[in-house]
């Protein structure tokens, strides 16, 4: 029988429709574990469900302690398992908290009114149910420059190495595990295993020993033998005289290799920390409880010591729940510094003016760091990179339902490579800059510019081959990676519905710029090999009129004005609740993340990072998260 197109299409429709109906079913069905009502009193209050507070509540509740997890948000949409389609999570009124900063005076020109958007999770899940899924441990040396006593790198490699479990390509297929181990139990690798990693060599040998972790980040190794352009991206690594790896390495020399990302490779499924963690604890303890869509918004005292919180319910009810040992907050960067600033927990010229009476005076809110990246689209005339109209081909989405593979269960992002330089004395530095490779050959203007506040005019300067569906080519960002431009968070009313001040400086520091400006050049340089001039690769220079007429590799005035145009948010707000030693005035929380002098409170989120690591955080918060989880453990 021969269908017209129309019936074809309705075919499609009908069968897309039914799959996602039965992925949807699969998820929503299979969660349980949420409360409308919270008790009185718990023993501990994690309060965000975010990549942290997910970790903390699953470790904590494994102890047979009684735990409360509070979360904004609800839960997470179903599609939000798609690992490609987290950026339409971004600037969602219900999954987004849609913060803004304040107009920059050295950066964003290519955003409306200067003002950087920053996307961060309002769900279930938290920043970690829309991230990019980059799995990164960053680099030794960035522990070492913490100098916080029981967070150096060895402390660390442990730390990381107890989350992830590497296995080579024999193994498969692979074998998902129904449901987690917690706390005493464990496996090896070479049963069913979690972690997939295609073609490794370099850790084939170890495989056998690791033991897996009991709550593991899943990690999937984009295959170099699947995807030209990653394969071009690494022999142009090569070609330009950087080393190339297989395996994520621990080391500050810096290379080139496929991207490590946390995909659940056989479902083909985001793996956040709420699959990983939340949800099997969710499942299997009815000592933890979940409350959603209920908003934190002042700690509750007695003398110096926090013994609960108040929260706004879903109604807009205000309502306490008393924690009886520790209350943790998880909220992120800065809805941890909007609580604990609410709370009376910060320095006296933020708090003073509004009236809030002073219970510790510490330097929260300051000490604001992020990475910012600086896109170019390199234009391919090669069929070889994602576009819209490929990953919407029927296909992909069967491939997808049926068998969790094709481009719906990748980020998109493939390569990656940490760089160094040559210092003076000739020795290599720390690793100072890293270049992503976003395999996306068409970018869609209308969800871009309204999710980075980017002005049309500028978009179609930068991407003008936007338009076109069907185009081939990718994104090469470059971002430096230990930013020295400091910025704050600071909340200008006592009302803590009012979003705070938020304001990065990004660029503030000229370090900054030529340290993005270097990682350009290095990206740029690779598509003068012989790889990239096979697939046609040529770089779109920006043609924005406030940076001359001159564009190219060789105008420092042009590359100044272009990153202080095009630079934007890589999304991770970090540092303004800065961990330290006991005695260091510019720490908010001690090494065992207690904030100085209060009782019964700690931090564990990406605002206790003193410094950024050489690379996406969210690994590296998972791995604080247990580490911190342990500290409580062991004290009560
Ligand atoms: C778009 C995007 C892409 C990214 N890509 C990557 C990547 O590829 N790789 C990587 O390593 N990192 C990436 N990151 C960064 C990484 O996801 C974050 O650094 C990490 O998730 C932060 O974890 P957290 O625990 O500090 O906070 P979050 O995960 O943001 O969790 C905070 C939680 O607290 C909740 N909350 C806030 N306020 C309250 C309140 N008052 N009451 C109750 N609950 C509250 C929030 O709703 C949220 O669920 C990305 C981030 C974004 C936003």
């Amino acid at each position: 029988m021969k269908l017209s197109w129309k019936q074809g299409l309705g075919v499609w429709a009908a069968t897309t429709s039914c799959l996602l109906l039965a992925v949807w079913l699969r998820y929503y069905l299979a969660d349980n574990g949420f409360i409308k009502e919270p008790n009185q009193t718990y023993d501990y209050i994690v309060v965000g469900a975010g990549t942290s507070g997910c970790v903390l509540a699953a470790k904590l509740a494994a102890s047979n302690s009684k735990v409360l997890v509070i979360e904004a948000g609800g839960e997470p949409p179903w599609y939000s398992w798609i690992p490609i389609v987290a950026p339409i999570l971004q600037g969602s009124e219900q999954y987004d908290w849609r913060f803004r900063t304040v107009p920059q005076k050295f950066a964003a020109g290519a955003l409306h009114g200067n003002q950087a958007f920053w996307p961060q999770g309002k769900m279930v899940g938290g920043s970690g149910q829309m991230n990019f899924l980059i799995h990164a441990t960053g680099s030794p040396s960035d522990y070492d420059s913490w100098k916080v006593p029981g967070w150096d790198s060895h402390t660390m490699k442990k730390a990381l190495d107890r989350l992830t479990c590497w296995t080579k390509s024999i193994v498969k297929p692979l074998v998902a595990r129904p449901s987690f181990l917690l706390d005493g139990e464990s496996e090896m690798c070479s049963a069913p295993v979690l972690a997939e990693i295609e073609n490794s060599t370099s850790c084939s040998e170890n495989a056998q020993h690791i033991q897996c972790p009991s709550a593991a980040v899943k990690v999937q190794r984009v295959n170099a033998t699947e995807t030209p352009l990653l394969k071009a991206f690494l022999d142009a690594g090569r070609a330009c005289g950087h080393s190339v790896s297989e395996m994520d390495r621990w080391s500050d020399t810096g290379s080139f290799m496929a991207s490590h990302n946390t995909i659940d490779g056989k479902a083909g499924q985001r793996w956040s920390t709420y699959h990983s963690h939340l949800m099997p604890a969710m499942k299997r303890y009815s000592n933890l409880h979940v409350l959603t869509k209920s908003s934190v918004t002042k700690l509750v005292w007695r003398r110096n010591k926090v013994i609960g919180i108040q929260y706004l319910d879903a109604d807009g009810r205000i309502k306490h729940v008393k924690a009886g040992k520790e209350i943790l907050l998880s909220a992120g960067t800065i809805k941890t510094t909007q609580i604990l600033q609410q709370s009376g927990i910060g320095p006296p010229h933020v708090l003073e003016p509004l009236d809030i009476p002073m219970k510790a005076d510490l330097p929260v809110g300051e000490n604001l760091q992020d990475h910012l990246q600086v896109p170019l689209f390199v234009e391919l005339n090669a069929s070889v990179s994602l576009n819209i109209v490929k990953m919407l081909h029927p296909r992909q989405f069967w491939n997808y339902m049926v068998h969790g593979k094709g481009a719906l269960a990748t980020s998109g992002i493939e390569g990656i490579a940490t760089l160094t330089k040559k210092r003076e004395d000739g020795k290599p530095s720390k690793p100072y800059g890293m270049l992503i490779l976003f395999n996306m050959g068409s970018i869609n203007a209308d969800v871009y510019t309204s999710v980075a506040n980017i002005k049309k005019e500028a978009f179609h300067r930068w991407f003008p081959k936007s338009s076109s569906l069907s185009q081939e080519g990718f994104v090469l960002i470059s971002i430096c990676l230990h930013p020295r431009s400091r910025g704050h968070i600071r909340i200008t009313s006592p009302d803590p519905m009012q979003p705070p001040e938020i304001d990065p400086a990004y660029l503030s520091n000229d370090y900054d710029v030529q340290c993005s400006i270097d990682t350009i050049k290095q990206g740029v340089e690779l598509l003068n090999t012989d790889s990239f001039r096979e697939l046609g690769a040529r770089v779109h220079w920006p043609t924005f009129p406030e940076c001359g007429s001159k564009q190219g590799i060789d105008n420092q005035r042009y590359l100044e004005c272009l990153v202080r145009t095009a630079a934007l948010t890589m999304y991770h707000p970090a540092g303004t609740a800065t961990m330290g030693h006991k005695d260091d005035p510019d720490a908010v929380v001690d090494p065992e993340l207690r904030v100085r002098g209060v009782n019964g409170l700690r931090v564990v989120d990406a605002s206790v990072l003193p410094r950024l690591p050489s690379g996406p955080p969210n690994s590296v918060l998972v791995a604080m998260a247990e580490r911190a989880a342990d500290f409580i453990i062991n004290k009560h």
